[in-house]
């Protein structure tokens, strides 16, 4: 079984309302080329910016989310709602929302790793000064078999991506913004390890690089498959970007090399808390 799946490398600006336009305006676009899940960035309604992340908070359900629901269900789609800052009582969290077909709430994913980093005279940022934690790993069932969420920085986390792929993920969405700094250095190698170390599809959805703004995000959303390869990659321009995910090759891989029946579970193991 396959299916088409599209990222909507989108430019996000300091207007939430052309945000969120924009955004409707790829899906529909993405879904009238047969794309059958159609997948976000991090932040895709509000620039990643510790200052604005409470201005442009809101809670579920809530506006973005009401429109994406709707418009997902017109189109007939799933939709990987990116990332938008999710309020609940005091906390906002970095937020997943996913939609399936008929535009119900299929799952929800709060980024459990923070971006709490300062690297020497290039990047300092510090989203738990804002953000709260999420707590919970996230896989969803679908037509197309299980797929896990996560955001941006979880990614570097084998220990989640394995999480999901022992729960039955055979494809791993990522919303991310990697940003010039980590992007040219790490982005391209930690998509394809995830990809191989857990031979899954993975499907990393960055923002266009917008240089007004105060994070430059890197841009080069990829789709890469259990075997390594990409499959589509785009530069920093805002493009929709277009895959075949096909899941009978995640089974070919995972019978010929048989990675995650070959760990020596008696003597180590990951498990979930
Ligand atoms: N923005 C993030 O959460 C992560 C990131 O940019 C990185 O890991 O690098």
């Amino acid at each position: 079984m396959g299916f088409k799946i599209a990222i909507c490398q989108m430019m996000v600006t300091e207007d939430k309302e052309k945000n969120v336009e924009k955004a409707e305006s790829m899906i529909r676009e993405a879904a009238e080329k047969g794309a059958k899940v159609v997948v976000l960035p991090e932040m895709f309604n509000c620039p990643y910016e510790n200052k604005y992340f409470p201005l442009y908070a809101e809670t579920y359900p809530g506006k973005t989310t009401e429109r994406l629901s709707l418009l997902t269900s017109e189109m007939e789609i799933y939709l990987v709602a990116g990332s938008i800052p999710e309020q609940e009582g005091d906390i906002i969290y970095n937020t997943s929302f996913i939609f399936g077909p008929k535009g119900k709430l299929i799952g929800r994913h709060r980024k459990m790793h923070l971006f709490d980093i300062d690297v020497e005279g290039k990047i300092r940022f510090k989203e738990s000064d804002t953000l709260g934690y999420g707590e919970d790993i996230t896989v969803v069932d679908t037509d197309f078999g299980k797929m896990g969420v996560a955001i941006c920085y979880d990614m570097r986390f084998p220990e989640l991506m394995r999480l999901m792929a022992l729960e039955g993920a055979e494809v791993i969405i990522v919303p991310a913004a990697f940003n010039m700094t980590t992007g040219p250095a790490h982005w391209d190698i930690t998509i394809k390890a995830r990809a191989l170390d857990n031979q899954v599809y993975f499907v990393a959805a960055s923002p266009a690089r917008n240089m007004e703004a105060s994070y430059h995000a890197y841009g080069h959303s990829s789709i890469v498959s259990p075997w390594g390869d990409v499959i589509a990659q785009a530069n920093a321009q805002e493009t929709i970007l277009y895959g075949e995910i096909d899941l009978e090759l995640v089974k070919k891989v995972r019978r010929e090399l048989p990675l995650l029946q070959h760990r020596r579970t008696t003597l180590y193991d990951v498990v979930k808390k």
